[in-house]
């Protein structure tokens, strides 16, 4: 039986601190944004995000999410200003969600949680690849998306679409041509923190960069998502949901608006 980390009841975050000693560290992710403690901060600068639909690869089943890779050789799909210095190339897209629509995001807001979090996951490019810069200090930087229930997504369903093609922990499939700009909301105003990966090996690597304003996603489309499997095919199946974990301590962190 594997000992792999996951969210079950025997490898869930509240076990990973055992083997993931970054679990106890001083600047871990999610957290709970309060609002009216974010302090806005006129020198934070406008997101600048360039997406190039050609750099769309593949969609994978990790068994933890599904995750859209992105060909990141060059610097045609970046995230530029903001909080970040330099220029930090998109990696890859996942998500997170729950069993039912009143839990399944990462960060909360105010305490309040969404159905589901998207986050798309970019590396500094003063390192030399994504692996050098997973684990320094300002290596990555990661836009999280809230998405609310309403209005069926019609950009988020060509990615629910490709789903019936990895069900199961291990499958892939091409994912060509999709903008990833496509999924974000109308206002780039944002709520930024230093913090980390909020899944194992939960590297203390990440300027988060969350999104003020959300994208709305449909009931039926949360069951899509929610028709996933944490297990392998031919594994008993264990349904792909509460793949999110809670709000971490903030430690004294400061976290900033880009708005007032
Ligand atoms: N949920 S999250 O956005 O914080 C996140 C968790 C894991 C990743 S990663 O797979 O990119 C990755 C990055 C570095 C090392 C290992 C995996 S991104
Ligand atoms: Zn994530």
């Amino acid at each position: 039986m594997s000992n792999a980390w996951g969210y079950g009841p025997t490898n869930g975050p509240d076990t990973w601190m055992e083997r993931f000693p970054n679990a106890k560290g001083l600047r871990q992710s999610p957290i709970n944004i309060v609002t009216k403690e974010a302090q806005f901060d006129p020198s934070l600068k406008p997101l600048k995000i360039k997406y190039d639909p050609y750099n769309s690869r593949n969609i994978l089943n990790n068994g933890q999410s599904f995750q859209v890779d992105f060909v990141d050789d060059t610097d045609s799909s970046t995230l530029t200003g903001g909080p970040i210095c330099g220029t930090y190339r998109l990696n890859q897209f996942h998500f997170h969600w729950g069993a039912s629509d009143d839990r399944g995001s990462e960060h909360n807001v105010d305490g309040a949680q969404f159905p589901c979090e998207l986050h798309l996951v970019h590396w500094n490019t003063k390192y030399s690849s994504f692996r050098e810069a997973a684990d320094k200090d300002d290596g990555l930087a990661v836009i999280g998306v809230f998405l609310k229930i309403g209005a069926p997504n019609p950009q988020l369903q060509k990615v629910l679409d490709a789903l019936d093609f990895v069900k199961t922990k291990g499958k892939q499939t091409t994912f060509s041509n999709f903008d990833a700009k496509t999924l974000l909301p109308h206002s780039l105003d944002y709520w930024t923190y230093e913090g980390s990966l909020t899944t194992p090996p939960l590297l203390e690597s990440v300027t988060w960069i969350v999104l003020r304003e959300v994208i709305s996603v449909s009931s039926v489309q949360m069951a899509k998502f929610r028709s996933l499997f944490f297990t392998r095919e031919g594994e008993p199946q264990i349904s792909m949901v509460d793949n999110y974990r809670s709000p971490q301590l903030l430690q004294g962190r400061q976290v900033r608006a880009s708005f007032q």
